[in-house]
């Protein structure tokens, strides 16, 4: 079974075309991502080929679960066709709607990408988290859900917790349906945010694209910023465009493509 390997600011993907899945999509997401049995990764984007020269992308997080789409992953599957296929703009249909992508630098193998993201919700909100209280934030939609925390604190701690503690309390509450992905947020400045991300289906991870646009949109809503973000996260900063709350959000960042392989036994 044939795969590449893609990570935008340290948040990574296999990207297997969706003809090999056969219908094990979940099996091969737990199977392929475990970092210390297998390749390793924090989500698969399953590539599918439709009639008309169309994409779609399944995503699958690390531990199986199908998510609505990821930014970082799309980005990663953008570059991924324009290093096998010249394409420096396409549009990924994902069960959250399409994505229309275009490369705005190419310095192989790492390409720098535009994203539109589509309209991002954004809802002040105080959960009542058991054993924690009354947490404040914001339940932001960008096609998957986020829940958004303004923190103070130097190492993103609140509620006297770690976010990765606070955030893995947060993600799995049965509040959330769905459950959520969960961002930690401080404003550094009119024009820039830092955050860390703790994801629904895979724990922390150094970058999110859908995370950034969450954080940014949220900040831009309930805090004041300007329409033009730069969002720092662990692995990273990428920037953030969003005119008005009715308009789609644009996402720039690089994705960069790491291998490309064989399975071995599958
Ligand atoms: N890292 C991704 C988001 C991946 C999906 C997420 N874990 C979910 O379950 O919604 C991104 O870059 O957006």
């Amino acid at each position: 079974m044939d795969f590449v390997k893609a990570h935008a600011c340290g948040n990574d993907f296999l990207i297997l075309e969706e003809a090999v899945a056969q219908r094990r999509h979940a099996e091969l997401a737990k199977k392929l991502c475990s970092r210390n049995t297998s390749i390793g990764a924090d989500g698969i984007e399953f590539l599918e080929r439709r009639a008309g020269g169309e994409f779609f992308l399944r995503l699958f997080n690390a531990d199986g679960s199908e998510a609505e789409l990821s930014g970082n992953g799309t980005r990663c599957v953008a570059a991924w066709l324009a290093q096998s296929e010249g394409l420096t703009q396409v549009t990924l249909g994902t069960h959250a709607g399409k994505r229309a992508c275009t490369v705005i630098e190419a310095s192989d193998p790492v390409y720098t990408i535009e994203s539109e993201m589509g309209v991002p919700r954004v809802m002040a909100r105080a959960i009542d988290l058991p054993g924690v209280g009354i947490v404040e934030g914001a339940m932001v939609n960008v096609g998957n859900p986020h829940f958004v925390l303004f923190v103070h604190t130097d190492d993103f701690s609140a509620h006297g917790m770690s976010w990765q503690e606070l955030g893995a309390k947060i993600s799995t509450d049965p509040m959330f349906a769905h459950g959520t992905n969960v961002e930690f947020v401080k404003v550094l400045s009119k024009s820039e945010i830092e955050f860390r991300i703790f994801e629904r289906g895979c724990g922390p991870t150094t970058s999110s694209g859908t995370g950034t646009c969450a954080s940014s949109s949220a900040a831009m809503v309930l805090r004041g910023v300007d329409r033009e973000l730069t969002a720092i996260a662990q692995g990273g900063a990428q920037r953030t465009v969003w005119p008005s709350n009715q308009e789609v959000m644009r996402l720039t960042g690089p994705a960069e493509i790491i291998c490309a392989g064989k399975v071995a036994g599958l």
